[in-house]
């Protein structure tokens, strides 16, 4: 009896231990989680710190320019957005950008995914006489954009393996002697690097005139600190080199402070205005989910999130990490009814471009895709990305799962994390540059359960924190659950999506919430002078939109007429 009650007492102080380190480590692990995020921060802030010296060292000593203020060309290019490219007004940055090209200015432009990049150098090259000489990474990119601009009437035309014998003598003509009409050419930057045939041609148009402008697109890949790094791309500074009065304008969606320096080094563009927008993909909802060590569950997890989630065929990316894996992820989902094939670098092309074009039609509602699946997809309503596991790099990630929603419309981006696929990813790394740096900063994100999402993109593109609007897990579990009785908040994001034209049917979800605040205001309301923001009701309109209250059931744009059947 005694020994019982010896064993009972030593058994209670046992379990108050257990209790109290259960409670130090919880403590110790949030501490950690706040160091983590708080030496990530201060990382960022010093290669800003870094960056804006190297810059300032490198600016020429005139004043900065208002490049929104009023110039000669206004007009014409006006009259060219609206009537060549039917665009009735410019985006943040545009027309800035526009007027540095058209003042000779080299330019640096780091535009978020569906910014529209493309329109930066289109117009000018519209706009001025001579040719336009595009340099892009990719065949289908220059396919798909040479056809766009023929839509258009604008003569494009590109130098590359699958140009016509016919097709390549009238651009060199062109090139050569100014026979014809020609403003804006495509090549691969193999043609810059390999072809000493283009290169002279190109200089008897230099000589005579005629290069009107340089536009390199998706310049990351100058540089080897950046995610998609392409050796022919090194190349490009002999342009620089040899025509260097022609204006240049590199182009990306991405790039960390360290990888601007090394391109504006490698494209030998030191004095370049640069213009760079956020990184926010504010419609993009980002989550992740705990991965199960079992496949077959992981499976049942991703088919019933996109069948329960996304019963209409909207499209859809998954991305995995293996080849192998992408197969049997695809055969795994099509078992589980849902419409997918894969795509991968061991395909030869004709089967992959067949994969793409049958998504791309909505044949197919996702793809299945490894790293190999990457630029050149241009398919602006896709819904969701998931990946299947974790990337190698917060840049791989934000690239990828940016693929969603470039029609600016909610979208989500779901990531399935466990530790034990980091292995996997360590041991591809461990020979890049900062490549474990790299894997555990996409680590940390995944493994967070406090901070925002948003904000550790913020962090790793040094770009100043911006409002998450509840767009992401940590987030929405983070807000305080109270009863708000939304009758009214409902009544009105009601009234205002009746009275959208049919031009506005594609806002954005902020754009939506900023007219709901107007609105909110203008409604005289009891509670007008409830902080929206503090009160969460900001988060609820937000959640209200996404919950699909207010959204079409069956294609999810923010169609006035087929909700109001909800109502
Ligand atoms: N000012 C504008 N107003 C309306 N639509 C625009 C405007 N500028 C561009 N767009 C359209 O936005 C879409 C995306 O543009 P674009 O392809 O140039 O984006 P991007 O920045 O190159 O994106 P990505 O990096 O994903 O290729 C295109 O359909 C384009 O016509």
């Amino acid at each position: 009896m005694e020994e019982e009650d010896n064993i009972e007492g030593e058994l209670l102080l046992v379990q108050a231990e257990l209790h109290d380190i259960q409670g130090q480590i919880k403590e110790l692990l949030d501490r950690q989680e706040q160091l983590s995020e708080r030496e990530s921060q201060l990382k960022s802030m010093l290669e800003v710190s870094k960056a804006s010296r190297d810059t300032i060292h490198n600016e020429p000593s005139v004043a900065p320019k208002d490049w929104s203020g009023s110039f000669s060309w206004d007009s014409r290019a006006d009259d060219i957005r609206f009537n060549v490219f039917g665009i009735s007004s410019y985006r943040p940055n545009q027309r800035e950008i526009i007027n540095a090209i058209m003042s000779g200015r080299d330019v640096l432009v780091i535009m978020a995914a569906g910014g529209g990049k493309s329109l930066c150098y289109q117009l000018p090259a519209v706009l001025h006489d001579g040719i336009t000489l595009v340099v892009s990474p990719l065949l289908s990119l220059i396919q798909d954009q040479v056809m766009g601009l023929a839509a258009l009437g604008i003569p494009a035309y590109m130098l590359a393996s699958i140009t016509t014998k016919e097709v390549e003598k009238f651009v060199y003509k062109v090139l050569d002697k100014g026979e014809g009409e020609l403003k804006i050419l495509y090549v691969t930057p193999e043609k810059i690097s390999k072809s000493k045939r283009f290169m002279s041609k190109l200089e008897k148009c230099h000589h005579a005139g005629r290069l009107s402008l340089i536009a390199i697109d998706e310049a990351h890949c100058c540089s080897q600190w950046g995610h998609d790094f392409r050796p022919d791309y090194k190349n490009l500074g002999i342009l620089k080199v040899q025509f260097p009065n022609v204006p240049m304008i590199a182009l990306t969606a991405t790039a960390t402070s360290k990888v601007q320096i090394d391109l504006i080094e490698m494209l030998h563009i030191p004095r370049c205005v640069k213009f760079v927008s956020t990184i926010n993909r504010p419609n993009l909802f980002y989550k992740v989910f705990d991965k199960s060590p079992v496949g077959k569950v992981v499976i049942d997890d991703i088919a019933n999130f996109i069948s329960e989630s996304y019963p209409n065929n909207e499209s859809g990316i998954v991305y995995c990490f293996s080849r192998k894996e992408c197969e049997q992820v695809a055969k795994e989902l099509c078992e589980r009814d849902i419409l997918a094939d894969y795509y991968h670098a061991d395909m030869d092309v004709i089967a992959r471009e067949k994969v793409h074009m049958r998504w791309s039609k909505s044949k197919l509602q996702v793809i299945v895709g490894t790293v190999a699946f990457g630029m050149g997809i241009n398919k602006p309503d896709v819904r969701f990305v998931i990946h299947h596991s974790l990337s190698k790099s917060m840049e791989t990630y934000y690239q990828e799962s940016g693929r969603a929603g470039r029609d600016g419309l909610p979208s989500e981006c779901v990531l399935y994390y466990r530790p034990g696929d980091v292995p996997r990813q360590s041991s591809m790394v461990f020979y890049e540059n900062c490549g474990l740096q790299n894997l555990y900063d996409i680590v940390q994100y995944c493994q967070s359960k406090r901070s925002c999402r948003r904000g550790a993109f913020f962090r790793h593109f040094g770009e100043v924190a911006q409002d998450c609007n509840g767009m992401c897990d940590n987030c929405t579990s983070n807000i305080e659950l109270k009863d708000i009785d939304a009758t009214h908040h409902t009544k009105i994001i009601v009234s205002l999506l009746h009275d959208m034209q049919l031009n506005d049917q594609r806002a954005t979800l902020l754009q939506l919430v900023d007219k709901f605040k107007a609105k909110w205001k203008e409604s005289g309301c009891s509670n007008e002078s409830v902080d929206l923001k503090k009160e969460g009701i900001e988060q609820l309109v937000v959640q209200l939109i996404l919950n699909r209250v207010l959204v079409c059931v069956h294609c999810k744009y923010f169609h006035v007429n087929s909700y109001v059947y909800l109502w």
